[in-house]
């Protein structure tokens, strides 16, 4: 069974429509990464899976069943993209008092605080946290009641690199222990180690959907073979370019080698037998470029004025 089904679902705003025909699924204990430029409907797409607003058309469920459900919204946890709470409370009575709401046990509370690193400063203040602690609070609270699926809209706002870092390790931890997660996020370096599948959005449609090899391969984007500390590499970019790949000079003795997959092994069996490179390293098209790929494709679709 799909964890999430949204089948041609549409959400108008009044008369601005915001999704069209979005269609997308999500597997048990899989991340899926949601990517899309401002306004592109995400915020809205994970509303409808909170049950927080109703489709205009089409069906969405979770769970095998309406969000709307009581059973359903248990299972869920949410870190909105703007996350507000009491200046007053400390980070504790913050937790604790979620933790009623959620109907969740409170043993989980210092729990928590302590995986999301606010066990030190638990007893302080919200009004003193900084943003990046402030964001790891609405992450305990969204990790309240142990969901079965998670919804992280701009988790790393904030964050510091590290902290960021630690975000997505805890992700891996839950995905681990079998958490769904749907990640919306604009910060795409580095993402790709972490999700499992990536969902690029614009204008309120589904531009692709994937795991990243099926985006790689149809975008088409070539891998790079960086070769460093290479002799006469001039001779070689000569060589490689008059074969027909696509080869610059990096300095004085880098080469970089745009190829596509067939090609690959060719490339780097001519280099490593004949070359005398220090270094070789290959890297694949990021989700950086997979997304920004996508977004100077004609959108399928467009929102009115
Ligand atoms: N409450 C609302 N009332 C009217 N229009 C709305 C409302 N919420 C969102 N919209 C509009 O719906 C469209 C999709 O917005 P949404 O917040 O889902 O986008 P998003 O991809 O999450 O954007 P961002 O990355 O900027 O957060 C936008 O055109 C937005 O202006």
């Amino acid at each position: 069974m799909k964890l999430v089904e949204l089948h041609s679902v549409r959400h108008c705003y009044g008369k601005l429509q915001a999704l069209h025909d979005l269609t997308l699924s999500l597997n048990e204990g899989e991340v899926l990464g949601l990517f899309g430029h401002n306004g592109a409907g995400k915020t809205t797409t994970m509303k409808l899976i909170l049950g927080l607003l109703r489709a205009s058309a089409g069906q969405v469920s979770v769970f095998g069943a309406s969000p709307q459900q009581a059973k359903v919204r248990q299972q869920l946890g949410y870190l909105p993209e703007n996350v507000s709470f009491y200046p007053q409370l400390t980070g504790l009575e913050t937790l604790r008092y979620f933790a009623r709401l959620k109907s969740a046990p409170s043993v989980q509370v210092e729990a928590l605080l302590e995986q999301v690193g606010l066990a030190q400063a638990c007893k302080r203040k919200v009004k003193t946290y900084s943003k990046g602690m402030r964001q790891r609070l609405g992450l305990a609270q969204a990790l309240l009641g142990k969901p079965r699926l998670l919804l992280l809209d701009e988790p790393t706002v904030g964050l510091d690199p590290i902290a960021t870092r630690e975000l997505y390790a805890m992700i891996q931890q839950l995905r681990e222990g079998g958490t769904a997660v749907i990640l919306c996020s604009h910060v795409l370096a580095g993402v790709e180690a972490f999700i499992d599948r990536a969902a690029i959005m614009a204008s309120g449609c589904l531009q692709a959907e994937g795991t990243l090899s099926e985006l790689r391969s149809q975008v088409g984007l070539p891998s790079l073979i960086r070769v460093n500390g290479l002799l006469q590499a001039s001779h070689w970019q000569a060589q490689l370019n008059s074969e027909g790949f696509q080869a610059r000079l990096v300095g004085q003795d880098n080469l970089e080698v745009a190829t596509h997959n067939g090609a690959k092994q060719q490339v780097l069996k001519l280099l490593l037998e004949q070359g005398d490179a220090e270094d070789i390293e290959v890297r694949q098209a990021s989700m950086e470029e997979i997304y920004s790929h996508f977004m100077t494709q004609p959108f399928a679709q467009r929102n009115a004025p």
